[in-house]
């Protein structure tokens, strides 16, 4: 188990991380969420070791890090543009970590590029040439090459062991890139907004594979990510950052259906804050009334994502005063007699611009907050 427990990192005079408490159980992913700049990566290269606290303390199973080098720590990382090594073929970047014991590899990385003098280059201890094992996923033991084809499996990429890196897509390199992070069993996998350099389709879709290839190894991972669609994909906590500090920790459908407050609640796409009340899980406000059975009775403030209005049969006549196409929905800007709301309408039954139309609550798009002063 990971522990993190008041730690600020300092560049200078910039507090990058402030009294940051966490916690990881075994076989947990936890997405570490925020805007950019609020922290996330220095928390991050802190718990693998590249950067150092300037106070509190990292441990694993009740042991301090403090000391303890990045290449002892048994922590995987990978990063955004994966940087896997030009010179090597697939199945040798994947196999780069197995050349020694877990505990004592060097990271593929430093954050800035790969690292040139790794003791592993060239140390000969090919397959079951070297004698050297490492458990397959099934518990048996299994020489290198074994160990590489079954990760390659796992990322779904069977067979491109002997295939360059640099003619691989992006998606591809970032499989690979993982592959050879889970490769040698790191107790703690650290992965830096994995898939930011790849397009919305394609990081859509990984987001998906990672998440059961995370699961399916059982690994114990920390995820960087600014993209809320991501975290909760990804990960059984979200932890959500600003400025330096967690702010909340919870289940994704936590967070997302009760954030700790407006500027949490606005980072995960709330831009509408109105006085509401609920009663045996049913929110009433000016749009009307919805099934949210996460409100608690009485005042509350609702916090209303453009989702949460939806072209209908409610109580509300609004104009609509702009209109965008959305892959699955049209987007709406509506006049409500004096002010500009999102809302949304089926791609089919979109109304055009200046039509008179009305507006029902939807409970997905509501987020319950407490009641502001
Ligand atoms: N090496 C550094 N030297 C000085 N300041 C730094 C350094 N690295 C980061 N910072 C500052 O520390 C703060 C946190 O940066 P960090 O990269 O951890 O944020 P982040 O949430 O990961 O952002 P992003 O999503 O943009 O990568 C920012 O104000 C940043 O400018």
């Amino acid at each position: 188990m990971l522990k993190v427990d008041g730690l600020d990192v300092a560049y200078g005079r910039i507090l990058a991380v402030s009294e940051v408490d966490l916690e990881i159980a075994d076989g947990e992913v936890v997405a570490l969420l925020g805007p950019s700049g609020c922290g996330k990566s220095t928390l991050l290269r802190a718990i693998a070791g590249l950067e150092r606290p300037t106070t509190g303390t990292i441990s694993w199973n009740g042991t301090d890090l403090a000391g303890i080098p990045i290449h002892r720590r048994g922590f995987g990382l990978v990063f955004q543009d994966g940087q896997l090594f030009p010179h090597r073929d697939v199945a040798g970047n994947v196999s780069f970590g197995l050349r020694m014991p877990a505990t004592q590899q060097p990271p593929p990385t430093l954050g800035g590029g790969p690292v040139a003098s790794l003791s592993a280059e060239g140390a000969g201890n090919e397959g079951r040439r070297g004698g050297l094992w490492i458990t397959g996923r099934g518990g048996e033991s299994l020489g290198i090459a074994a160990r590489v084809d079954e990760m390659l499996e796992l990322v779904g990429l069977s067979g491109y062991g002997g295939r360059r890196v640099t003619e691989l897509s992006g998606g591809e390199q970032q499989r690979v890139a993982l592959a050879r992070a889970l490769a040698p069993h790191p107790r703690l996998l650290l992965l830096d907004e994995p898939l930011s350099a790849l397009d919305r389709a394609l990081r859509e879709q990984l987001a998906i594979d990672l998440a059961r290839l995370l699961r399916e190894s059982g690994s114990t991972a920390l995820v960087v990510t600014h993209d809320h669609d991501e975290a909760f994909t990804l990960a059984d906590r979200v932890a959500v950052m600003r400025a330096g500090r967690i702010v909340q920790v919870g289940k994704p459908d936590e967070v997302w259906r009760r954030p700790v407050d407006e500027a949490t609640a606005r980072f995960l796409g709330c831009d509408l804050f109105l006085d509401a009340h609920a009663d045996n899980g049913v929110l009433n406000c000016e749009f009307g009334s919805a099934p949210v059975p996460w409100a608690p009775d009485g005042p509350v403030t609702a916090g209303l994502r453009p989702a949460a209005l939806r072209v209908g049969d409610g109580p509300t006549e609004v104009t609509v005063t702009a209109r965008v196409h959305r892959r699955d929905h049209v987007r709406l800007v509506v006049d409500t007699g004096g002010r500009r709301v999102d809302a949304v309408a089926g791609i089919a039954d979109a109304p055009e611009v200046g039509a008179r139309v009305r507006l029902v609550l939807a409970p997905d798009g509501v987020a319950v907050l407490s009641r502001r002063g």
